[in-house]
This record gives structure tokens, sequence and C-alpha cells, in this order.
């Protein structure tokens, strides 16, 4: 049986829900699963926005045949080649055998390096600014490379504004019925989820996502569809997530607030860690204060928080005379995604020694950060003196959260 939605005159959601998968990409841990979007637009001819992951073949096909309700489907689209997208071209390409498959140069070479060129007749080659007419609609093929991978293009459908935007805007979680963002974008973890997607997997080329910001400015959108999550199609949600996004790609902080990240082994560390956090708060810090230990979560959920507010404090520990390797390997992935220009405070466990504490800020050096209060050195375990040291820090990061404009 099909699952479709007409979510815009003649503009059909054919997409998928994965709720059986734990991890995406086998990396990032999902709370709710995932959506995999494809979009079919109706008119003289019929187009297809890319397809859905391997997993659910069947129930895709079934949904395009729906949309298509006995008409022919005349060309695909491959806007972005990552597997959870493409999986389905070639069934599709078979299924359909008038259709020509839309990409560029590099779609079409990556599309043979993964599969091979059994539908090299039917390729139909655009170029960045190419025009595709289809009757009522008329799609412009803006390019967008490195947001997140080098073949990745846009459709922009000038007539009625749509932007079909491959993986940017994109979210974790299925869609629970609502499919619209204005329903869901300001409720539960769905912002968190908008958020946790950008950061870890498109974060680190915030560049590129402002050259394209430049590409399309001046155009409007009525609706932007990306291939996960909930569709943008009113001015307010479309407003918000273009705000979001301008501020993630330039490593803005979104808001004041504090991520302590620490690692420990017996419980001293993160008794420091909690002598911090609750300075704070009794010092009148009413923005959030999120405390993490390395070991606990997955990283994915501490980067994004580190991008979301103004101030870090690491806790990286000594451990066989270097750096605690998941604080090291964390450090590594957060710098990895572009983290920079944040307020960071430091404590630091040493026993007999070790350079855990010179190499944190090694890693971290390149992100140009400003350096808030003086280190906390705690010798095994906090004592009197730290505790001082702690009101310090917390007295700093306060004096300075007070002073930081977002
Ligand atoms: C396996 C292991 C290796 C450690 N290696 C070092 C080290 O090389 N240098 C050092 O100063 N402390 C070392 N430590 C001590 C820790 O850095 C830290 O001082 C101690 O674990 C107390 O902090 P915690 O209760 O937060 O774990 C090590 C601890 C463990 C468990």
């Amino acid at each position: 049986m099909h699952n479709i939605r007409e979510i815009l005159n003649n503009v059909y959601y054919v997409g998928v829900n994965d709720r059986r998968i734990d991890r995406f990409e086998n990396m990032f841990p999902l709370e709710n699963g995932v959506a995999y979007s494809s979009y079919l637009i109706k008119d003289e001819k019929n187009i297809l926005m890319d397809s859905v992951d391997a997993a659910f073949g069947r129930q895709y096909i079934e949904n395009v045949e729906a949309a298509l309700d006995g008409e022919d489907l005349d060309y695909i689209v491959v806007h972005h080649m990552e597997p959870d997208h493409c999986r389905n071209i070639d069934v599709c390409m078979r299924r359909w055998p008038n259709a020509k498959l839309i990409g560029n140069t590099k779609t079409f070479k990556l599309y043979e390096q993964f599969y091979n060129d059994e539908f090299k007749d039917r390729y139909y080659e655009v170029k960045d600014g190419d025009e595709l007419n289809i009757g009522d609609h008329n799609l412009k093929f803006v390019f967008a490379p490195m947001v997140h991978w080098p073949e990745v293009m846009m459709s922009y459908e000038i007539n009625n504004k749509i932007l079909f935007s491959a993986d940017a805007f994109g979210s974790f979680n299925a869609i629970e019925g609502h499919l619209k963002a204005k329903n869901v974008i300001h409720k539960g973890n769905w912002l968190d989820q908008a958020r946790r997607y950008y950061i870890n997997i498109v974060g680190k080329f915030g560049k590129q996502v402002q050259a394209l910001f430049k590409k399309v400015e001046g155009l409007e959108f009525n609706a932007i569809l990306p291939l996960h999550g909930p569709v943008y199609d009113d001015p307010e949600s479309i407003k918000f997530i273009l705000d979001k996004y301008n501020k993630w790609s330039t490593f803005t902080p979104e808001e004041k607030g504090i991520a302590i990240v620490y690692a420990s082994m017996y419980g001293d560390t993160e008794q420091a860690a909690d002598i911090l956090a609750g300075e704070l708060a009794d010092l009148g810090v009413s923005e959030d204060i999120k405390l993490y230990d390395v070991s606990d979560w997955d990283p994915s959920y501490i980067i994004s928080d580190c991008h979301r507010y103004s101030h870090s404090v690491f806790a990286p520990i000594n451990y066989n005379s270097g750096l605690y390797y998941r604080m090291e390997a964390f450090l590594e992935e957060l710098v990895g995604t572009g983290y920079q220009n944040r307020h960071v405070s430091f404590l630091n466990n040493w026993s007999w020694g070790g350079t855990s504490l010179k190499k944190s800020k090694e890693i971290l050096e390149a992100g140009k950060h400003t350096y808030i209060g003086e280190d906390v050195l705690i010798n095994s375990s906090v004592k009197e003196e730290q505790v001082k040291e702690i009101k310090a820090l917390a007295k700093a990061i306060k004096e300075d959260l007070d002073n930081t404009e977002i």
C-alpha cells in the first residue's frame, strides 16, 4: 500500500519513515528514526526528486506509482548522491524506462563509482543555473558544492518559489503525521534534532553554506523541501530556519549558555564540574547550564550544544601521561565541525603529571577562542583551595556572560 501526501499544489511527498534504524550513517544515534524525503511534481512532464534508502524500495515504488496515478515518469533529479537518497534510483530507472536522469558531471561520476553506467544513455546533464520547463513549473538548478558533498545541487522552482534543498534544512526524526514545520519546529526536540543534524553533518561546511546564501540572495521562498525532516512552507518557519542556518553557518552562538564537558574516571572531576555548575546558578546565571560526561554521551549531542551556546568549559584529565582518549576524540571531532570564536574555560585533573591540558588547548587553538578565568588544576580530588578557585572561575564566567551580546 502507498502512503503519499499532496503537500503543495501538484507536489507530492513520496518519502518514507525509517524507525528501525538506530544510528544514522551508522554513526549518529537516532531517538526517533529519520525520514528519507522524496517529492514528485506532476505537470505536463512528471519529475521525481531523489529517491530513498535501499531498505524501502518496495514501499517507495508504490508511493511513486500512486502519485503518478497511471502517468509516465519523465525525469528523476539526483540532488545528492549519498546512498540514503539514491539507492532506489536504479529501481526507478528500470520501472520507468522513459525517464531521464538529471544530474551534473559530478553526480554521474559518483553514480558510476557507487553503481555502474547502466543508464549512461539516459543522462540529462545540467550546468549551474540551467533551467528546465515541465509545464506550469520551471526548475532552475542551483549548484551547492560541499553542502555537504561535491555534487550537491538544489532545484528552485521559479513559478511557485519552491526550493528543493537536498540535505540542507534537514533534520533527524521520523515524521509523526505533521509534515509541515510550523506544527513541529517549536515543539518537542525538533529544533535540537535539526541542529544536531546540521552541526554534525554539514557544520564543517559553513563557508559553503554562506556561499549558497549569497547565490540565492534575492530569491523568495514559499517553500523549502529538504531530504529529511519537516517541510517549510510558511513565512514564519522559513524565516526561523534561515535565521538558524545563518547563525550555524557563521559559527555564531545561538544563545547565551554554558556547556560543561568533563572526563572523570572516579568522580572527582565530575564533582568539580558540579560545583562549578551550582556556583554559576547561585551567582544568578539564568541561561542554560549543561553538563556532559564525554564517556557517557554520544559526541554529536555535546558538539551540537558547544556550537549552540556562547560559553564552554572543558575538563580534560590526564590518562597514561596524555589526554584521556575519549576527550581527545571529542575535541578533535568538535574542531572538525568548525567550532570557533567561543568563550572557553578549563578545569583539569592530574595525579602525577601529563599533557592533557596542553594537548586540549593545542587541539582547540585553531578556533581562536577567548579564554575566560584562570584554569583550575585539581590534584586528584577537590580541596578547599580548589573550591575557592572554582568559585573565582564561576564569577569570571558569569561576568563575561553578562557582557556577552547575542
Ligand atoms: C587508568 C588511569 C590512568 C591515569 N593516568 C594518569 C597520568 O598519566 N597522569 C596523571 O596525572 N593522572 C593520571 N590518572 C589520574 C587521573 O588523571 C585523575 O587524577 C584521577 O582519576 C582522579 O580524577 P577522577 O576522579 O575525575 O577520575 C590516571 C587515572 C587512571 C584511572
